[in-house]
């Protein structure tokens, strides 16, 4: 359709080992007719929770039992079932800019929503102190969108924050976290929490496929307790043979694997990208170049604003999100420049001279 596609929400599917993934299918239905014919586990099979929480332990060091595990069809699930636990509503504070689907879900659910600026460590600490929030949302491995790396400093200031009161809970949403790229990943704000307060979510979607839904959130014992009790009657939402699938596809290695290719490929293309970016605008752009995750904003001069640029972005064919959709209340725009959302993981390599003569005349 001629369509080229910088959007952040995507993964490399010409990459996908489809031949494996069907092999651990078969052993799937193979072993597993017993459950696939009856009800699952609610949280999702024990031995997948097994495997999940021993690979966080390793790539992330989260600390949790199989138990504390939650599998879910989509992080947005996730949070919705979690939050419908929640009592005389709490009142919640996120990053802005940010994930607007969660701001939308969570004001759905008639939340007191607030929108917290960042600053250079990441959620600014004054602004979650005054804010009065119990529930704070954060994505301290690669902040969404701007892509800041949280520092310890300030997850220390956090956990510090979430100990001050009873009811305060910090949910860690960790969503690519696996990609990292020359700099060694900083461990999960969950790994230094000592009083049961960080509520860690993690997904495959950007590790498999997006369209695979399978996600997952770590509950401390006392939430989990609550969760339990609430949640009596849900049954697992995610494709079992899915889950089954994945249980091997990741026991047999590939997944390991399927991570090594791919933050190799995606390294390579992100380099590329930023070289040919920076060829071409000069210092018409400067480039966030935090080596993490599957995108990465640029900010480019022009006098021209994000209706604009968005229309001709269309009319190019060219997918790309600008700052605006991250924008959840403060509405700031900088004069004379933008704010872009660059997504590598779908672009091919030899797309990106021209991608770049594209987004070049788009802007000027
Ligand atoms: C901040 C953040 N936390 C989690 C996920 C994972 O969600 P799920 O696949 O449901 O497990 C995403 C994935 N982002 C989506 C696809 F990229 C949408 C982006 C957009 O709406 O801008 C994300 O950005």
């Amino acid at each position: 359709d001629g369509w080229i596609s910088l959007s952040h929400m995507t993964s490399d599917i010409s990459m996908f080992p489809f031949k494996e993934w069907l092999k651990c299918q078969q052993k799937a239905i193979t072993n597993h007719k017993e459950e696939l014919s009856e009800i699952i586990h609610p949280q999702g099979p024990l031995l997948l929770r097994n495997t999940i929480s021993r690979i966080i332990a390793l790539s992330r060091g989260v600390m949790c039992e199989p138990e504390q595990i939650v599998i879910g069809a989509g992080t947005q699930l996730l949070i919705k079932q979690l939050m419908e636990v929640q009592k005389n509503k709490p009142i919640i504070a996120m990053e802005d800019p940010g994930y607007s689907r969660f701001y939308t879900l969570l004001k759905n659910m008639d939340f007191d929503v607030r929108s917290l600026k960042l600053d250079g460590k990441g959620i600014n600490m004054k602004e979650v102190e005054s804010s009065k929030a119990n529930f704070l949302f954060v994505t301290p491995s690669h902040q969404f969108p701007t892509g800041k790396i949280m520092p310890i400093s300030r997850r220390i200031q956090l956990l510090n924050w979430s100990t001050q009161t009873s009811n305060r809970y910090i949910v860690e949403d960790d969503y690519d976290s696996e990609f990292k790229y020359e700099t060694d990943n900083i461990p999960s704000l969950q790994s230094l929490d000592r009083n049961q307060r960080v509520i860690y979510t993690g997904t495959f979607s950007k590790t498999m496929l997006p369209g695979l839904r399978v996600s997952y959130m770590v509950l401390p014992p006392d939430m989990l307790r609550k969760y339990r009790q609430h949640h009596a009657d849900l049954m697992q939402n995610s494709n079992s043979l899915a889950l089954f699938t994945l249980y091997y596809f990741i026991e047999s290695g590939e997944y390991a694997k399927h991570i090594r290719r791919m933050n190799h490929h995606y390294e390579m293309k992100r380099k590329e990208l930023i070289k040919q970016l920076e060829l071409r605008f000069e210092d018409n752009v400067k480039i966030e170049d935090v080596p993490a995750g599957l995108h990465f904003l640029a900010q480019f001069k022009t006098y021209k604003d994000y209706e604009t640029i968005e229309e001709r972005a269309k009319k190019e064919k060219l997918e790309i999100y600008s700052m605006r959709r991250f924008m959840l209340t403060n509405k700031y725009k900088e004069e004379g420049v933008i704010d872009l959302i660059i997504g590598f993981a779908t672009i091919k390599r030899e797309q990106i001279p021209d991608t770049v003569e594209k987004l070049h005349c788009i802007i000027n």
